[in-house]
């Protein structure tokens, strides 16, 4: 399928008006870029923009028969009859296809690998993880999930038992079971995620091993000797004691989905039940780790 696409310039203030007005007209998608850096000022009212420059970018089918449209949108008056447009081809591509050929197998610390299922691993004698994220987050090439994957290869998980918090394609906790756990707990609020975490498990034949749960449907009395959470700074800050609650006295915590400015907020919050270690940057992340007291 081809695509065909009407960029119109126009500003904030009619935006949302002139895109329903598309959408009506047949149009499938309507995406905004807001052009905050050329805000149009009015006279005498200061620093305070009024209007800023947005471009509405509207997709059609490539045979839309797109004349009629632009006839329409020259009667409204914010636009007028020579309003500034581009009409442009798109070009068709295979996303999911392009997005397969990109990825490709990637190595997190000493050990670990995380290769993509449709790949040739690099080191048959490596630990490696066969992945596919199917709808679910989580193919290691996000800084938090690189962060948690080399905090994971450190670590000795022979025989321990681990908890893959917001567990997304289930990544970590593979990566975990890979790596000698002997069980894993993984939890996500998204049924995709569960659906995803399983097929992966299944795929590097560590099912048997894996535990998944929606939040709502976990073990009450659930306790492991390893925590990972890669989720946000938000819910970590809320779920901070019920985190903390899920590991045993000594146990390791590593918490990524952080910013490196909220790092330090989310450490002094979690310090009061782990002895905390520096938080670890990558790009404009941060991972934190933790002993429980
Ligand atoms: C950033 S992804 C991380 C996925 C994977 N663990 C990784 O490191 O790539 C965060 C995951 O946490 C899940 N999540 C968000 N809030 C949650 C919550 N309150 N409880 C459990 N899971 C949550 C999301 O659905 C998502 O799958």
């Amino acid at each position: 399928m081809a695509w065909i696409q009407l960029k119109i310039d126009t500003d904030n203030q009619h935006a949302e008006q002139l895109s329903d007005m598309l959408m009506e007209l047949g149009s499938l998608s309507i995406t905004y870029e807001d052009g905050k850096d050329t805000p149009i000022y009015e006279p005498n009212l200061g620093e305070t923009p009024l209007w800023s420059h947005t471009v509405i970018t509207a997709l059609f089918e490539a045979d839309y028969d797109l004349a009629p449209v632009v006839e329409m949108l020259k009667l409204q008056p914010y636009l007028g009859a020579d309003f500034s447009h581009k009409i442009e081809q798109v070009e068709d591509k295979d996303w999911e296809r392009e997005w397969m050929d990109n990825f490709h197998p990637i190595q997190f610390g000493r050990r670990l690998w995380i290769c993509p299922s449709w790949r040739e691993v690099p080191d048959p004698e490596a630990v490696n993880v066969m992945l596919d994220p199917g709808l679910a987050f989580g193919t290691g090439t996000h800084p938090t999930t690189a962060l948690c994957l080399e905090w994971l290869d450190g670590l000795d998980l022979q025989g321990k038992e681990a908890i893959d918090f917001g567990c997304g394609s289930g990544i970590l906790a593979v990566a975990a079971l890979k790596l000698g756990a002997a069980k894993v707990t993984g939890i996500d609020i998204d049924y995709q995620a569960i659906d995803a975490s399983k097929a992966n498990a299944e795929r590097n034949q560590v099912a048997d091993k894996l535990d998944l749960y929606l939040p709502e449907d976990q073990p009450a009395d659930l306790k492991a000797e390893v925590l990972v959470a890669n989720i946000l700074a938000g819910p970590l800050r809320e779920l901070a004691p019920l985190i903390a609650e899920k590991v045993q006295p000594g146990g390791l915590l590593a918490l990524s989905g952080l910013l490196k400015e909220q790092a330090d907020e989310i450490s002094q919050h979690y310090a009061q039940w782990f002895d905390m270690d520096a938080p670890v940057h990558k790009e404009d992340w941060s991972r934190l780790t933790g002993r429980r007291k």
